[in-house]
């Protein structure tokens, strides 16, 4: 077991696996000895339970002489009660030490399991977290986790002893008396055929089951987490009606599905039941006696062990759908570990320079479907490029292959003259800020918020990076300034949570800036400061924007208008206006529809 605990740690071990695991055999590969240890004392505990049972048939031959007068050796009498104190004792003992070993086992596998999917999510393109809900991660940290716990920790010893004992038992009933031992195999048989038929097309009925389930939950959660929106918008009712209908639709398959089983389950459990084991066992038994094939001390082991046989096939059918979790949990961590990791480059090299330049970039999701073509743009430091375009013409994922999100499908992406593919990770992430629509603020002090990306930042550097992101009036309005905690006392707007952002980024001190959709939920006046902060951002750094707002964008020293994921055009604004192409009509169509919410002092 030291060699598993070191196992386990050169699993967790950062600096080592570049190698990766492979995904399917070395979940339990760490744990091999602990479970062979928990496999070998199950099997001991389950040999060792059926020994007293024994000892007590043995006693009642010791002892039955006695009496009709003869005499009973006492040696022998106390050697059988030794040998059943014993094996009470070991076989609690090897159920103890099975537990503890499991717990042990199941502990260093878990801890081991979570740090793997850590490492991994660290390694995984950062475009594989927009596609995804922390859900997702929660499920593969939490819930599959925890059903190895289930198999690991209970259900291999639960299955084994539920299996074992019973074949011990039976094998000793043969060996004592196979009448009765064929007869004690009849409720057993009988109770497996039943749940077997029971049982039949479970695959499909579980897989419904999962279905209705998780429809149910997608149902629950936008229907209380869209409450607000949709009673807004009026939809109360429908987003209501969708959670009753799948409500229904669940609570009638359980129903459907309970109804088909309750009487299989019944049988089941009268089959099983120790009364009715024990009345036929006894029927049986007494008829054997009458019928001379056997004496009356030939049927108590039937009767003791006869008992013990069905019981565990009740804790099997718990088990199965332990397995059948653990086997499920098993397949989506293993297909999540195979997920390529972004690779990292042999010799790392530092950029030289903060420009940014797209070099006949090409870029497909998919591998089948090409959304970025022959993308060459220039952007210099010092200076703020802004891409428009239709929706869907490429934006978003341009400005995210700067970021390395992803990687270029064709062509490079160069930071001061180095592909973003030959920088290491610690160092890009350092010279590439970024500000999406997604703001995502933690449920922490706003200082800590926004010191985030640097946690060495002082008091005064802060409250300058606030400033200038004109956010920190709004922060000293709270009672507790910069202390107050996010959805505690610090409740933000969309557009104070955006300028927040800003303001890490300025504190990161990344010399590559970029903003998607950074005005997004902006009203008109915090709109104006967003600007504000974003000229300030601009200072020095290499600045990409996302933009939608055209009017955002008059000052940009460089603006790439995309369509179908191609430049169709670029220049600064005064230049595309008066080439009358693709821009000017686009900045002619947008004064039309927003003039009247344009901002003041916004170039029209
Ligand atoms: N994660 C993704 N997986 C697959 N396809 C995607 C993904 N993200 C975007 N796309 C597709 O890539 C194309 C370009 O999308 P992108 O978001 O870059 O455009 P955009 O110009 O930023 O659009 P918008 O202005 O609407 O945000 C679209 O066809 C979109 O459907």
């Amino acid at each position: 077991m030291a060699q598993e605990a070191s196992r386990l740690r050169d699993q967790d071990d950062d600096t080592a696996p570049h190698a990766p695991h492979p995904p399917h055999t070395s979940f339990f590969a760490p744990v091999r000895g602990s479970l062979a240890a928990i496999i070998g004392l199950s099997l001991l505990g389950a040999v060792t339970s059926v020994v007293p049972f024994v000892a007590v048939v043995e006693l009642a031959r010791a002892v039955l002489p006695a009496l009709s007068g003869g005499a009973v050796d006492p040696g022998r009498v106390w050697a059988i009660v030794a040998v059943a104190a014993a094996a009470l004792f070991v076989s609690f003992g090897a159920a103890w030490l099975s537990g503890m070993v499991s717990h042990v086992a199941d502990a260093g596998l878990q801890h081991s399991l979570r740090r793997r999917i850590v490492r991994h999510l660290q390694r995984l393109p950062l475009g594989w977290f927009d596609a995804r809900s922390s859900g997702t991660v929660r499920k593969l940290v939490e819930n599959d986790v925890v059903a190895l716990h289930q198999l690991v920790a209970h259900a291999i010893h639960d299955v084994l002893t539920a299996i074992a004992v019973p074949v011990i038992s039976l094998v000793y009933l043969f060996a004592m008396q196979w009448q009765l031992a064929l007869a004690a195999m009849v409720p057993l048989l009988l109770a497996t055929v039943a749940y077997v038929l029971m049982m039949r097309g479970g695959a499909e009925k579980y897989a419904r089951y999962d279905e209705a389930t998780a429809r149910l939950s997608g149902a629950t959660v936008e229907f209380v987490h869209g409450i607000a929106v949709v009673k807004r918008f009026g939809q109360l009712g429908r987003s209501h009606r969708r959670y009753e209908e799948r409500k229904d639709h669940y609570v009638g398959f359980v129903d459907e599905w309970t109804r088909a089983t309750a009487v299989g389950f019944t049988i089941i459990e009268l089959l099983a039941s120790p009364v009715v084991v024990l009345v036929w066992l006894l029927a049986v038994g007494v008829s054997l006696v009458a019928g001379g094939a056997a004496a009356p001390i030939d049927v108590l082991p039937g009767l003791l062990l006869g008992l013990g046989l069905t019981a565990p096939l009740m804790k099997l059918g718990a088990s199965a759908q332990f397995l059948r979790n653990a086997t499920k949990a098993q397949q989506s961590l293993a297909a999540f570990l195979a997920l390529a990791p972004m690779p990292r480059p042999s010799t790392p090299q530092a950029p030289d320079g903060h420009g940014v330049a797209f070099a006949d970039v090409g870029f497909s999701y998919d591998g089948e479907h090409r959304v970025l073509h022959d993308i060459v743009a220039e952007c210099r430091p010092g200076t703020v490029t802004a891409l428009v375009g239709p929706s869907g013409s490429g934006k978003s994922t341009l400005a995210r292959l700067a970021a390395r999100f992803y990687d270029a499908t064709e062509g490079s992406v160069t930071i001061g003259g180095t592909d973003t593919r030959e920088i290491a990770a610690g160092e890009l992430y350092r010279t590439v800020g970024f500000v999406f629509q997604d703001v995502q603020l933690l449920r922490a002090s706003l200082r800590d918020n926004l010191r985030l990306t640097r946690p060495d930042a002082t008091d005064a550097e802060i409250e300058q990076a606030a400033r200038t992101a004109q956010i920190h009036d709004r922060i000293m309005r709270f009672d507790r300034g910069y202390d107050a905690v996010v959805g505690e006392d610090a409740n933000l707007s969309g557009g104070e949570e955006q300028r927040v952002t800003i303001a890490r980024a300025l504190l990161t001190d990344a010399p590559v800036l970029v903003l998607d959709e950074a005005t997004a939920f902006a009203d008109p006046d915090s709109e104006a400061a967003i600007q504000r902060a974003l000229s300030a951002l601009a200072t020095d750094r290499t600045v990409l924007v996302v933009a939608h707002r055209l009017h955002t964008v008059v000052r940009a020293d460089q603006i790439v208008v995309l369509d179908g994921g191609r430049v169709v055009e670029r220049g600064t604004h005064a230049d595309l206006v008066a080439a009358g192409g693709r821009f000017a009509r686009m900045w002619a169509d947008y004064q039309e529809n927003h003039a009247r919410a344009l901002p003041e002092g916004t170039a029209r």
